[in-house]
């Protein structure tokens, strides 16, 4: 991928007390390409998003921004009162209040029109999912980060929901960081996989891991042309593109928020 990149984490460790969460992580996303997260229970998947957000400040390492980045985040988890119902309308404008045709028109674009007057509780699992895109593409992000955004959703949902983030992307032209500690995820859209488990195991596109011999060793094949499905067998996976060195080579100084 060529051009200068979104966010950068620059060999990344985080500790948590005396315990490593993750260490020595380095990864990289540009403009329009999917960058998908995978790793298991544990692995440091949120960890690392959350330092990239800015939520955590790492132990040591760093992390890179282009200037002025704008992030829309759709978080793993939301907390709402299941006592005082919220419409969805309502919902979009939080944090921060947006006009009703742009969140008419963000609704729409997630295929989610219909449930503008509906209270968020009563949202199924791919609808809410659409909702909370809807939400974080509202802001009219640079760089879009999902953490695990197929929650919920049962297999048929995941692959339209898959496709519905490729079109937006292609669409609006931003950056996508996707996390997934789901073993069989399907991975069509992805340009790139990086793989964690406290520390980058593997990475590289989706065929090109999966194609390659240490990753049928390690983590099994595909199912279908265009699907591929990931086995974490394997605590330690080398070789296969590791992520040092020159993806930390600042791109320019001058154009960057680092933290
Ligand atoms: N605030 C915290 N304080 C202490 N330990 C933490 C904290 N946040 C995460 N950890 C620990 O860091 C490790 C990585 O957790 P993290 O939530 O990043 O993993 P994950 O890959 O996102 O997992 P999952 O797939 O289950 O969501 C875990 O051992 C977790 O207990």
């Amino acid at each position: 991928m060529s051009g200068e990149p979104l966010i950068q984490a620059c060999d990344l460790t985080i500790k948590f007390g005396g315990r490593t969460a993750i260490r020595d992580v380095n990864l990289t996303v540009h403009k329009k390409e999917i960058v998908t997260l995978i790793g298991p229970n544990g692995a440091g998947k949120s960890t690392l998003l959350r330092a990239l957000l800015q939520a955590i400040k790492p132990t040591s390492g760093e992390v890179w921004r282009r200037h002025g980045l704008i992030i829309g985040y759709v978080p793993q988890k939301l907390n709402i009162d299941p006592i005082m119902p919220m419409t969805v309308e309502r919902f979009l404008s939080i944090p921060e209040r947006r006009p009703l045709d742009e969140r008419k028109e963000a609704l729409a674009n997630v295929g989610a029109s219909h449930t503008l007057n509906q209270s968020v509780q009563s949202l199924s699992g791919g609808e809410f999912q659409r909702v909370l895109l809807a939400r974080a593409i509202l802001r009219k992000p640079d760089l879009l980060v999902l953490d695990e955004p197929v929650q919920g959703v049962d297999f048929q949902g995941q692959t339209e929901l898959y496709k519905l983030i490729s079109r937006l992307k292609d669409q609006a032209g931003f950056g996508i960081l996707m996390v997934s500690h789901d073993l069989h995820i399907v991975m069509a859209e992805t340009d790139r996989v990086v793989c964690i488990n406290g520390h980058v195991c593997c990475s590289g596109a989706p065929t090109q891991v999966s194609d390659s011999p240490e990753y049928l060793a390690l983590f099994g094949g595909q199912t279908k042309p265009g699907l591929a499905v990931y086995h974490h067998l394997h605590d330690h996976i080398h070789d296969i593109g590791h992520q040092h060195g020159p993806d930390c080579a600042h791109p320019n100084p001058s154009n960057s928020d680092q933290v």
